[in-house]
């Protein structure tokens, strides 16, 4: 019997948790948390996430907040915008939605960012940190959302310290996924082993996994014969594809009907990995928040 990990039920959870601190932390400094969202252009899926983000963050008790700019923005237009947010203290977290369009460079952006505001986790000094941490937590650093949510559906599902000693299996290796997903497993005592594009017999290498974390972008590419009997499947994929009827729905980058009677625990796509994400860009939201009040 192979069981949904139901990320509606998680985010929900984490989301509560988030607004209590939220509402605590304005009872004490007379302003909400604010995460403010900067998205270049009119790319359709951007926009429908960014809205998703603003209208869960107004939900937690957050002031989030949507800075739209056009797909022709400059390098330094777009690098005054991000100085801007840094300089103003009332701005408590600051995300600029990925991909730029390919005349802006990505990383150029995010090294932009104040650390202390840079909810993604994507900044160089808070990848620094989550790499050479001797323990990592969630409410001293700012830890990429999409593999914190992974990360806390495993340890809520299969209970603490149950990943330790377990082999796991990341297929991808971007920054903003694959590699610092590998990061926390490691870090919770996994034997990890990041495949690519690259990887040979990947069908196989994923076969070994306890613990198998899809994040490729290639729809249903991780068939059910490529899974362990028995093992966790966290699938991050988001891919929009055509239907018969001249629609679209979305699918992930696991073949979930064949996975079905073969995995113990699987992610649904949608309504897993994607809603965390979420839950935990408003978490590091409030950890920021905390924080820089701290000083
Ligand atoms: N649920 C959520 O909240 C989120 C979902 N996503 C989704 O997750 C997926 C991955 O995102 P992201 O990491 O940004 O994607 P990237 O395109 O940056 O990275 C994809 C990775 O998959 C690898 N890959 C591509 N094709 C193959 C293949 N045939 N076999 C093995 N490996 C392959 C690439 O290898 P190589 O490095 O060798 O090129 C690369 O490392 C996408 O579907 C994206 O939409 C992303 C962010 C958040
Ligand atoms: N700087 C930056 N940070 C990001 O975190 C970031 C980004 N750029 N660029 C794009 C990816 C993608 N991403 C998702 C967020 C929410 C869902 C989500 O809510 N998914 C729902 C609904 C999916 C749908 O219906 O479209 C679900 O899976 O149930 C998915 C994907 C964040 N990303």
């Amino acid at each position: 019997m192979t069981e949904l990990i139901d990320g509606n039920v998680h985010a929900a959870n984490v989301r509560a948790r988030t607004k209590v601190r939220a509402e605590a932390f304005a009872a004490s400094h007379g302003r909400k948390p604010r995460l403010d969202v900067v998205i270049v252009g009119n790319h359709p899926a951007s926009r429908a996430y960014v809205s998703t983000k603003t209208k869960m963050a107004h939900e937690t008790a957050i002031d989030g907040r949507l800075i739209e700019l056009p797909e022709t923005v400059g390098k330094d237009a777009l690098l005054a915008e991000i100085a801007r947010l840094n300089a103003d203290p009332a701005v408590d977290g600051i995300l600029v939605q990925l991909p730029l369009p390919d005349h802006l460079d990505g990383q150029m952006m995010i090294d932009a960012i104040d650390p202390a505001k840079d909810v993604d986790g994507f900044h160089p000094m808070n990848v620094g940190k989550l790499f050479t941490a001797a323990k990592i937590d969630p409410e001293q650093m700012l830890i990429p959302c999409t593999p914190l949510g992974s990360l806390m559906m495993l340890v809520d599902t299969l209970g603490k310290g149950a990943l330790s000693g377990r082999n796991a299996v990341v297929v991808g290796r971007s920054n903003i996924v694959g590699k610092p997903m590998a990061q926390l497993l490691l870090a919770n005592d996994c034997t990890v082993t990041i495949a690519h594009s690259r990887t040979r017999d990947l069908p196989a290498v994923c076969r070994q996994a306890d613990i198998l974390v899809a994040a490729v972008g290639r729809p249903e590419m991780v068939k059910g014969d490529w899974i362990k009997p028995g093992a966790v499947v966290i699938d991050v994929g988001i891919n929009r594809v055509a239907t018969a009827d001249g629609k679209s729905r979305i699918v992930g980058d696991v073949a979930t009907a064949e996975a079905m009677g073969i995995a113990s625990y699987i992610t649904p796509v949608p309504g897993g990995v994607g809603k965390m994400t979420v839950a935990c860009l408003l978490h590091n939201t409030v950890v920021a928040a905390e924080a820089r009040a701290r000083g």
